[in-house]
């Protein structure tokens, strides 16, 4: 709800008044423990039916729940402003990686998550946890778990900012591909929904995310593989760092590359895709693929 305000509101200063057509997806309530296949999309297809069905003509999702497939009637168009990247640890004395005990529970469900936990404390439980925030929150409160992980762009966004928390940094805890982004989707062929779409774009975003994806679609991960990215523009040049880790995170592969961006031109987002299957190619050359397919 918080995002799609927000893309109202920056629709609203672009001159085009929207209508929020709220909705629950099955990832806000299905609870049980991630499964391959009917795991992947939870938080998107219900918003994205509802675009096909009409129901609505902007589809407002998290870019890291979007999977990379890209649906025939559907287009992803814009890219606004990005929010934290990094993933924080939250406990509720706000204590920091090193000081948590020996043998600690850690609530999360992603494996990108754990690995990369389990690659730097190998002593650490990592167990299940689903749900929205607020869910995850209350089980931490509740003592099923002694710390939890959680995107610092979710918890900015609903304003827990008295919430015990530390930043993981990126040395330890690499970013989801898309993490912190907004992906905004409208039909295909709905041009004039697209051309008010695209006026919130922001360049810069969706050329770091368009080579986070690329990179995650040719490693052809899923979202739910252990795979990190995160694309970086720093003096007109696009870098991009990923990692592919074992599910305990004894290995980990890591790859970083960079390529010159005109931020402007119309070759940006080709640019940064070439960026994207550039890294994937290292990756997959030290052997991510074998790592990939042993962790589904
Ligand atoms: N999988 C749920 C989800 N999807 C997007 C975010 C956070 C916001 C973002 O990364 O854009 C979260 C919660 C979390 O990972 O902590």
């Amino acid at each position: 709800m918080w995002q799609a305000l927000h893309v109202a509101d920056l629709l609203r200063q672009k001159g085009a008044e929207t209508e929020i057509v709220p909705m629950v997806s099955s990832g806000d309530v299905d609870l049980r423990p991630i499964d391959g296949k009917r795991s992947v999309g939870v938080f998107t297809k219900r918003i994205q039916q509802a675009l096909l069905d009409g129901e609505g003509d902007l589809a407002v999702h998290s870019m890291k729940d979007l999977p990379t497939e890209r649906h025939p009637s559907l287009r992803m168009i814009a890219t606004p402003d990005r929010e934290t990247v990094h993933d924080c640890l939250v406990t509720s004395e706000g204590i920091d990686l090193d000081s948590l005990s020996d043998g600690a529970r850690i609530g999360t469900g992603s494996r990108r998550r754990g690995a990369q936990l389990l690659r730097v404390r190998p002593d650490l439980q990592i167990l299940p946890i689903r749900g929205n925030v607020q869910t995850r929150l209350q089980k931490l409160e509740a003592g099923e778990y002694d710390a939890i992980v959680l995107a610092a762009a979710g918890l900015e966004r609903l304003e827990m900012h008295a919430l015990p928390r530390v930043t993981l940094s990126l040395d330890i805890m690499l970013p989801a591909p898309g993490q912190g982004a907004l992906a905004l989707e409208v039909r295909s062929g709905d041009d004039s929904a697209i051309d008010r779409v695209r006026s919130v774009n922001v360049p810069a975003t969706a050329a770091c995310t368009v080579a986070e994806r690329t990179l995650l679609a040719a490693l052809h991960g899923g979202c739910l593989a252990p795979i990190a990215a995160l694309g970086t523009i720093d003096q007109a040049q696009l870098q991009l760092q990923a990692r592919v880790l074992s599910l305990d995170g004894q290995e980990c592969l890591q790859a970083a590359d960079q390529l010159p961006v005109d931020l402007q031109g119309d070759q940006c987002e080709q640019a940064a895709a070439e960026l994207g299957r550039r890294v994937a190619a290292d990756l997959i050359s030290q052997g991510a693929r074998t790592l990939i397919e042993a962790g589904r």
